[in-house]
């Protein structure tokens, strides 16, 4: 055969890998939270919402729940404020408050922007619209922080309304109490709340590291597939710090309340969501229940 052949024969090999997937994903909902590095460099900005709409195209129900921890961060900056963190949540008095909404809301209208640019209709929200996220106050080790929610309730009817309806969601974190004030929400708070609400088949977390480490100083200690108990033996080994710490706990979280499967990858890779989905190899780390695997079987 001609050689000019062969690397067109590789695109189709990559589609045919594909198909299985794109099946089982049909109408399936997939539970995106983007935020950390790659939603800082343009280019992965625009690598990762090809992705997603992609997913969309294809006949998934993706749903963006993004961040933008850094852009509050730079804006609180501006104001003359320094930004101050308490175990991974960010101390948000009404200044900052203000700030974080107008940044997040920002965020999320140019997430849609991006997405429309591509064909797809998208519909930008926070957790205020149609009662989506009911928050209390939260607390971290009984320590005041602000106005920082809790997520107490998920209403999804707004969500699956979009979906019906062929919509792409954006959500950002912001959400409201019982008495309409208005609270900033840690967005992998928000995206495993939503998750859970919407009993998503898969949860999949982009940031700035290739996935969970047993040792997050050797880089060789990657680890492909993680079960709960395994999870919560690394946490109490205390090798997982910083935000990785409240990830794996949403992970587990998910996990235990209906969501099948929940990964974290390396939103610094290009197109790390289509590898992951795509691909029988599979790529970062996927959190699993007792008796699951992260590789799907034929019967299954
Ligand atoms: N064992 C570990 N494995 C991986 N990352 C870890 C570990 N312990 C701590 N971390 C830190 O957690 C960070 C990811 O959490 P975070 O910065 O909150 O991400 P994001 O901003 O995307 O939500 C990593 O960049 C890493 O520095
Ligand atoms: C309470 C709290 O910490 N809220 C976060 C919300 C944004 C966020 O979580 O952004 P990333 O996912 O990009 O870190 C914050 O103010 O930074």
């Amino acid at each position: 055969m001609d050689k000019s052949m062969d690397k067109y024969l590789e695109k189709a090999e990559v589609l045919i890998e594909a198909l299985p997937y794109i099946q089982r994903f049909n109408r399936k909902i997939i539970v995106v939270k983007y935020g950390g590095s790659a939603m800082v460099d343009e280019e992965l900005k625009r690598n990762v919402i090809a992705d997603v709409t992609l997913l969309k195209l294809v006949g998934f129900k993706p749903i963006i729940v993004h961040g933008g921890g850094k852009e509050i961060s730079k804006w609180v900056e501006k104001s003359g404020m320094t930004p101050k963190f308490i175990n991974g949540l960010r101390v948000t008095d009404e200044q900052t408050m203000e700030i974080a909404e107008m940044v997040l809301n920002r965020v999320n209208k140019s997430l849609v922007q991006l997405v429309e640019q591509l064909g797809v209709r998208a519909v930008g929200i926070s957790g205020k619209d149609g009662g989506l996220l009911n928050v209390e106050k939260k607390y971290s080790d009984g320590q005041d922080i602000g106005f920082v929610g809790d997520v107490k309730s998920v209403n999804p009817k707004i969500l699956y309304d979009l979906l019906e309806k062929d919509f792409l969601p954006i959500v950002c974190p912001i959400g409201m109490d019982d008495d309409y004030n208005t609270y900033n929400i840690n967005a992998d708070d928000a995206a495993c709340a939503i998750a859970r609400a919407v009993n998503a088949e898969k949860l999949a977390f982009l940031t700035d590291i290739e996935g969970v480490y047993k040792d997050p100083h050797d880089p060789s200690t990657l680890i492909s597939e993680l079960r709960i108990e395994e999870a919560r033996g690394l946490i109490g080994s205390g090798f997982i710090g910083g935000g990785m710490l409240p990830k794996l706990n949403n992970c587990i979280e998910a996990i235990e309340n209906g969501v099948s499967r929940v990964h974290i990858l390396d939103g610094r890779i290009p197109h790390c969501l289509l590898l992951e989905i795509f691909t029988n190899k599979g790529i970062g780390t996927a959190i699993l229940g007792d008796n699951e695997s992260r590789y799907y079987h034929e019967n299954e």
